[in-house]
């Protein structure tokens, strides 16, 4: 374990952790030297004078190095975690945007609190018994070798029996970690769920499919835990009685050579001072075993993220032209489920193109594949002229505003909250921004809560929107801005986008005819193809599905196309 962190540390900073080691080591067997000068102490207490002397050295020197090697080991704890924190943070900045699904969120905030703390745990509390439990009784042998060569023996031939315990329960120990882990995991997200949906639950009745869910997973993590209690356990004895076993045979050794003559009492006493050492930092350090182990299985986890493969990403950015989309062929498909075939179209720079079609059918997935959140599995995506795959995240999405379906507000104002879309925007922007994304009176609230809980659907939508206007992107892309509105803020953002076509390349889905009819361009996409396309008085020429709906839906407030060709409705 020690050697895993001092590598992931590095040589510069893996120092304080090295130097730590080293002291304590030294404190360890210091302590080990004084027991040994007992020795000739007993044996001639005429001339203990120069063993008193090292005796009270080696105990000034033992206390001074086990005090600075305590304080160097916090030290490198604390390096540890500030390095864990700035690798994670480094790293998953650099992944796929679709690489954060809710799951592995929940299990990032794990990593970065829970795990951390647990890897840091090694260095910062658990290094000094450690080095104590090796050293310690490796001292002790040394010195009983010494003063008896058969009990040196004897507390020899225990080590290796000592090591494969320990060795056997960690691996053990090790197995059901990761499924507790990931019991408890299931359980945390279960319970976010329960406190979030309380409304529904209560609804719906407490007895409903969500508390089973949560139950499932509190009972799952209760046997998981369980399981990784009792597994630890046979290898915990194994080692406990080995160590026991060792000392009996330590003092029985000992007893017999004293009754046998073949020893004198202060060697006696020396060999029984020096097994109660051999044994006793062993039996605390199998107490710390589970915490060393479970820190093993928390730096699997963290060196598995970081062994995440980064998106790739040029060195330099391919140059970017006037601020086009456009899809060539473009396959894709979640973890092998095919969703887009064949889509092939372009949004010329200073449009507005509407995406329509049936739920699920992939219209909010062509909107991510736009900033790169997942790679396409064939064909192109092309922003400016550039394959996204040429251009550096950065660059990439510095020249996007994105407003999507679930729309997360940072505690804090409304205001606030609009300028991060371009911090630098001064009050008048900001004012201007809300504005136009029909916020009105709302801009002067000044808390939306964590999340933005404490303002409607309908006024997060907005406030995501005007943060939208304001960034100075080239190209939006919106995922139905209007689904969530009433009819007086739907007009106000309907006006907003106006007023940005000619300005900036619009990529809307939206289910709102007065949308679409809107845009320059609508593509109708139904089972991941665009089966039509062309203005929107074009389509309603054209007499097939879009036409079909929309002479049914145009004054419906929203409407859908549903899945098959002869059905109808929302
Ligand atoms: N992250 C994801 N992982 C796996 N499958 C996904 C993921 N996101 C979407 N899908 C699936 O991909 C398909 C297309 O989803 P998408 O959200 O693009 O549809 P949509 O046309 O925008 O639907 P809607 O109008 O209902 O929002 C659906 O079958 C959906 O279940």
């Amino acid at each position: 374990m020690i050697r895993r962190l001092i590598a992931l540390l590095g040589p510069e900073r893996s120092r304080p952790l090295k130097r730590a080691a080293a002291l304590l080591a030294v404190a360890a067997a210091l302590q080990g030297a004084v027991f040994a000068f007992l020795l000739p102490i007993l044996r001639a207490p005429e001339d203990a004078g120069p063993w008193l002397t090292a005796v009270v050295v080696a105990t000034a020197v033992c206390g001074l190095a086990y005090h600075r090697g305590v304080v160097t080991a916090r030290e490198a704890g604390y390096t540890l975690s500030a390095h864990l924190h700035r690798r994670i943070g480094d790293h998953v900045v650099t992944l796929p945007l679709g690489w954060f699904t809710p799951a592995r969120s929940g299990a990032l905030g794990r990593l970065a609190t829970q795990h951390v703390m647990s890897v840091m745990g090694v260095p910062a509390h658990l290094l000094d018994p450690l080095v104590g439990a090796v050293v310690t009784p490796a001292a002790a042998v040394v010195a009983l070798c010494a003063v008896d060569w058969r009990m040196g023996l004897a507390a020899l031939a225990a080590a290796p029996l000592a090591v494969a315990a320990c060795r056997w329960s960690g691996r053990l120990v090790r197995r059901t970690d990761e499924a507790a882990d990931a019991a408890a995991g299931e359980a945390a997200a279960r319970v976010v769920e329960f406190a979030r949906n309380q409304p529904l639950l209560r609804a719906f009745g407490l007895g409903g499919p969500g508390l089973r869910l949560l139950d499932d997973a509190l009972v799952a993590h209760r046997n998981a835990a369980r399981r990784m209690l009792t597994t630890a356990l046979p290898g915990l004895a194994v080692f406990v009685v080995t160590v026991q076993a060792a000392f009996t045979a330590l003092v029985l050794v000992a007893v017999f050579a004293a009754l046998g003559g073949q020893v004198d009492i202060p060697t006696t006493v020396a060999a029984l001072v020096l097994a109660v050492r051999f044994t006793e930092p062993m039996l605390v350090a199998a107490e710390l075993g589970a915490a060393v182990r479970l820190a093993g299985g928390a730096l699997d986890r963290i060196e598995r993220v970081l062994a995440e493969p980064r998106l790739p990403e040029p060195e330099v950015s391919q140059a970017f032209g006037t601020p086009s989309i456009e899809f060539e062929a473009v396959r894709f498909g979640y973890a092998g489920t095919p969703v887009l075939e064949d889509v092939s179209f372009t949004v010329t720079a200073g449009t507005m193109t509407a995406l329509v079609g049936t739920s699920g059918a992939g219209k909010s997935t062509i909107l991510r594949l736009v900033p790169r959140f997942f790679d396409v599995d064939g064909g192109a995506v092309r922003v400016g002229g550039a394959d996204v795959r040429d251009l550096r995240g950065a660059d990439l999405l510095r020249r996007i505003s994105l407003v999507s379906q679930d729309t997360y507000l940072f505690a804090g104002t409304v205001a606030d909250n609009i300028r991060f879309g371009r911090p630098d925007a001064t009050d008048e922007e900001v004012r201007s921004a809300a504005d136009r994304a029909g916020l009105g009176e709302l801009i002067a609230r000044t808390c939306v809560g964590e999340g933005g809980t404490r303002l409607s659907g309908g006024e997060r939508q907005r406030v995501s929107i005007a943060r939208a206007l304001l960034k100075d992107a080239p190209i939006v892309l919106l995922d139905e801005p209007t689904a969530a509105l009433d009819a007086a803020a739907e007009r106000a953002v309907t006006r907003a986008l106006d007023e940005l076509r000619g300005e900036r390349t619009l990529l809307v889905v939206t289910h709102r005819p007065a949308t679409a009819r809107a845009a320059d361009r609508i593509l109708v996409l139904d089972g991941g193809r665009i089966t039509e396309s062309g203005e929107h008085d074009e389509l309603l020429r054209l007499g097939g599905r879009y036409a079909a709906f929309h002479a049914r839906r145009e004054n419906a407030r929203g409407w859908r196309i549903p899945a098959g060709r002869n059905t109808e409705g929302d």
